[in-house]
This record gives structure tokens, sequence and C-alpha cells, in this order.
């Protein structure tokens, strides 16, 4: 039932879903300021266009409401599983309470909502789990679909925006980039009538807006890497592996490997032309059965935001070499500050 929701032909719907949040978000959160704090602003857009597609909240009061657990339950995610008052792992596990509750009477008023018609059964991912039964015609329990949408909320928000902010980060320093996506996308603008929105032909023209994402997300992937457990003893590079132990695999290192991307620490989309890198290689969405189903939709709101973004502005970086934190995404340590400079009309 998930992954169909996520499937690029269910996808394709949301394009102008995406878009007009996207409208929204850079008119109240970026335009008319010099300056911007980058990533705090992408934390908003993304956890918008996901409150909007999976549970159908879309008022930035409602959303704000949604999104402040959420920070709290991210900041203890990854923590020392102590429950004592006052720890991450103990604020953490209050959040999620909270936003189960929060999603449960969103589910209980939408079962009301779908009963009496006010609600389509294919309006967002709620609807999606609630209308549809497995092969012996059970429906979802409400607390597991709150689980399920807890956990695409938490698996969907942070990634793509450690994704949105390094695309900022990397267009600002790097001008001729910027140039060509800014053309790619000036394209696509030209051929719009005023006020259309984005739709799947202008996402498939997006190619070179892409290629740059994918230099994105091979430099500074959003998830370093997850684990496996080895299903059988096995030898790799002369270590032998026995069967039952925990294994890491490594985006990060994988993405830096001489042999996979020459010249690795250089910023090049043309690397993701043609077939593009060799299989397994290119890792950010992890790889095989478990690989993210995530993957179409991080395209599309990436896409999205990349032509808002440079639709309207330039911008440059406050704090030229400001560090980046891995916590446990990477981020800017300052949240990336930009002054912004738009486009004259
Ligand atoms: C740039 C954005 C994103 C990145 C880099 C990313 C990356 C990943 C990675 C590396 C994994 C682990 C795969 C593995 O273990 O092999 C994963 C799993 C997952 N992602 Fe994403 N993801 C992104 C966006 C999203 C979005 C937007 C959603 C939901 C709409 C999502 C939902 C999930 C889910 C549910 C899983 C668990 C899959 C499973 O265990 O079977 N992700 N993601």
């Amino acid at each position: 039932m998930l992954p169909n929701f996520l499937k690029p032909e269910a996808l394709q719907r949301y394009i102008g879903i995406m878009d007009h949040i996207a409208g929204r978000h850079f008119s109240s959160g970026w335009e008319n300021k010099d300056q911007v704090k980058v990533f705090p602003l992408c934390k908003n857009y993304t956890f918008w266009i996901a409150s909007r597609l999976f549970v159908s909240v879309e008022e930035p009061t409602e959303v704000a409401k949604l999104l402040e657990p959420f920070n709290v339950l991210a900041s203890g995610l990854i923590s020392v599983p102590i429950d004592l008052p006052g720890t991450p792992f103990n604020r953490a596990v209050k959040a999620s309470n909270q936003i189960r509750k929060m999603l449960v009477a969103l589910i209980k008023q939408r079962k009301v909502d779908l009963a009496e018609s006010k609600a389509s059964p294919t309006q967002d991912i709620m609807s999606h789990m609630l209308t549809i039964s497995d092969e012996n015609g059970k429906f979802m329990h409400e607390l597991d679909v709150a689980d399920k949408i807890l956990g695409l909320l938490i698996g969907g928000h942070d990634t793509a925006s450690s994704a949105c902010t390094f695309v900022i980060k990397f267009l600002a320093e790097l001008p001729e980039i910027y140039e060509g996506v800014y053309k790619e996308q000036m394209e696509i603008v030209k051929s719009k009538a005023p006020g259309e929105l984005l739709n799947w032909d202008d996402i498939q023209k997006m190619k070179y807006s892409w290629n740059v994402a994918c230099e994105v997300l091979r430099l500074a992937p959003p998830l370093q890497g997850a684990f496996r457990e080895a299903l059988a003893d096995f030898m790799y590079n002369g270590f032998s592996i026995p069967k039952g132990w925990k294994i890491y695999w490594s985006a990060n290192t994988t993405h830096r490997n001489p042999e996979c991307f020459p010249e690795p620490q250089k910023f090049d989309p043309a690397r993701f032309e043609g077939s593009g890198p060799a299989p397994y290689t290119f890792v950010p969405f992890g790889g095989g059965p478990r690989m993210c189903p995530g993957k179409e939709y991080a395209r599309l709101e990436i896409l999205v935001f990349i032509h808002h973004v440079v639709k309207r502005f330039r911008w440059e970086k406050i704090i030229p070499d400001e560090k980046i934190v891995v916590d446990p995404m990477p981020i800017p340590a300052k949240g990336l500050p930009v002054r912004l400079f738009p486009h004259k009309a």
C-alpha cells in the first residue's frame, strides 16, 4: 500500500500541490528579506509538503503545531536511551506520544469525513491507509496508521531538508553550476502561462538540475549509511565476516572512493550523464530491497525547491567557512545564513 502511494505514477498527481505549497513557502519565508537562515526554512518547506500530502494539513498555524513536537523528537532520535525526566530520549518519547495523539485525532475526524463523503479516499496517504484493506479484508488499526505516518514524516522531511540546504550551499560556492541550473529553470518558467503549476513534463526537463542535486547527494548524503546483518559467512577484502554480524554500509565512504568517482572531491554533475555511476556506487537512498521508498518523492520536492529558489534569487553565504556538523544528518553549524539578491523583473 505504501509503495503504491510513493510510486512515480501516483506522485505525478502531487507535483502541482508541491508547486503550490512551494509558492506559499517562498512568499512567506524568503521574499522581501535581505538575509535568511536556510536550514530551518528547508525544514519548514519539506514538513509543509509532507503534512499536506500525508495528512492534508496545510494551514501554516496547523503545520507549525505539528512541527513543534517533531523538532523535539528529531533531537532525541539518536540519543542515549535513558528514559529519565529531562534527557533527550525522554523528551523524544514524550514528543512522539504527543504526535501520535495528534495523528489519531486527525484519523478519527477523517473516518467521519470519509463516511460522510466530505473527504476523498485518494486525497492523501492517510485516506489511502484507512480505505484499503489487506488480502483478508482487514483494515489497519488507527494506531498503526498513526505509527506509519509518523515514520514517514520522520523519514521524509529531515533528509530532504538537509539535501535542499546543501543545494543552496553548493550553488552559492559554484557560480558556473548555478548558471546552468538557472538557465534550465528559466526555460521552464518562460514556457508556462502565468499561474500555471509545474507538471510531470516540466520535471522531465530538469535533467541538469537533477544531476546537480545528485552530485550534492553524493558529496553530502543526508544519511551516512545504515546497518545490515550478515545472513551467511562470507569473505570481504580478505576479512572473514561471520553470519549474524552487524555490518555498517557507508554512503559517504563509497561516494568518495576514487575507483567509483574519479577526483571524488570535485563537484561534477556530468558524472550523472548517460548511464551514470556504476550500480551500488551512488547510494544516498541505499540499495537493494530496503532501498528508500521515498526516493521519487524526494526527487520531486528537491526539484520543485530548486525551481522556486533559482527563479527568484541569487545568494551568497554570510559565513564563508561555516562548519558542517553531522547530527545525525549533515547540516551547516549555524543553519547556513545567506544574503539574498532577487532577480530584477
Ligand atoms: C533526500 C531525501 C532522502 C534520502 C537521502 C533518504 C535516504 C534513505 C536511506 C539511505 C534509507 C535506508 C535504505 C537502506 O537501509 O538500504 C531510507 C529508508 C527509508 N526512507 Fe528515505 N530518504 C529520503 C527521503 C525519504 C522520503 C521523502 C520518504 C517518505 C516519503 C522516505 C521514507 C523512507 C522509509 C519509509 C525508509 C525505510 C525503508 C525500509 O526500511 O524498508 N525517505 N531512506
